[in-house]
């Protein structure tokens, strides 16, 4: 049986804009195993989260196709639709925002678990209270309204929620960004832990690349609606091939100042994503684009499950 959960072909999202198309995601395609985490990084505006909304179907596809255990849900009939929806959720960069302010958080659980109608009605209560326990919220805060809870606590409703569903799929999208530092690790541990227990597959995605390294399998950086680089984690920040994935690399500080890199500058601003020409869209910013940059780029495997659209990858890394 294949250990594959998703699997991304070709996959598209545009948006209609009073001045064109925007390609906020443009023929990305990917593999995620079960029970892995694929962390999604890249500046902002760069596609993540139309990436990660388009993958649960939260937003329509505009082409390509998402294999969910072998099923394209990119044609599924409106039932299918629902038990797919059934089986994904998505976790928010601020809680705060993406909860009900009129809700406890165990009514907050409480609806989720109806929704999928996967408890009878007199479990639903302990039902709540056993997520509760999953997620390390003190049953004290059953009551609490989201204005009552601080930031972290809060975000552990967000995960109960995204959980009462029994998902097999979630998609944490900067679950930890809005949260103070000494709260995020809390969270990620939370959601390693959950992963393990439960068994879930995670898409992860974030702007912080410390956060990536510490919690994903594989990763994809993405530039301007592209996948650029993909590889298992530990290879991308040993061996980083696309000369953006270099210059992202090289922006993190080191706390070692013996080891201090030199940062790798990119010139210029990211450009639009609206009617892209077509070539490598890190052209302009990159110390090493030539006329062949110009011609269309595709991901080449030019180390085993190391995926690079770079044309000049190859030399430029020696391989
Ligand atoms: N509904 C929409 N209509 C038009 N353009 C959109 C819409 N949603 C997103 N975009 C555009 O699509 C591109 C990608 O946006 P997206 O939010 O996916 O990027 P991101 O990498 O997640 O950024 P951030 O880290 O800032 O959240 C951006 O140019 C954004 O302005």
């Amino acid at each position: 049986m294949s250990d594959t959960l998703i699997e991304v072909k070709h996959l598209k999202k545009y948006f209609d804009v009073p001045s064109g198309q925007l390609h906020a995601v443009d023929d990305v395609s990917f593999k995620i195993e079960k029970k892995k985490t694929m962390g999604i990084v890249g500046e902002s505006g760069c596609g993540k989260s139309t990436l990660g909304r388009t993958l649960i179907h939260l937003l329509e596809s505009t082409d390509g196709s998402i294999f969910f255990e072998g099923r394209d849900v990119t044609r599924l009939n409106a039932k299918e639709l629902n038990e797919f929806r059934h089986q994904v959720s998505i976790i928010f960069q601020d809680p705060y925002s993406s909860l009900n302010p009129r809700m406890t958080a165990e009514q907050m659980i409480a609806e989720a678990l109806k929704i999928t109608k996967r408890c009878k009605k007199d479990q639903i209560e302990e039902e709540t209270r056993r997520i509760f326990d999953m997620v390390g919220l003190d049953r004290r805060f059953l009551k609490s309204y989201p204005h009552e809870l601080d930031g972290g606590r809060r975000q552990r409703v967000g995960i109960g929620r995204a959980l009462a569903i029994n998902p097999k799929f979630i998609v944490c999208d900067e679950p930890v960004s809005a949260l103070d530092v000494s709260i995020q690790a809390q969270i990620l541990n939370l959601l390693m832990d959950l992963q393990e227990q439960v068994g879930l597959t995670y898409v992860f995605i974030t702007h912080n690349m410390s956060v990536v390294r510490h919690i994903s399998d594989n990763i994809c950086v993405m530039y301007l609606g592209q996948l650029i680089e993909t590889c298992p984690t530990k290879e991308l920040f040993t061996t980083p091939l696309h000369p953006y994935t270099k210059a992202l690399l090289s922006a993190i500080p080191s706390t070692d100042i013996t080891k201090q890199k030199e940062q790798v500058l990119m010139k210029g601003e990211l450009t639009s994503p609206i009617n892209p020409v077509p070539g490598c869209r890190f052209y302009a910013r990159c110390d090493h684009s030539c006329e062949k940059c110009l011609e269309p780029q595709s991901l080449q495997e030019l180390l085993p499950e190391h995926f690079v659209s770079c044309c000049r990858a190859r030399e430029l890394n020696q391989l």
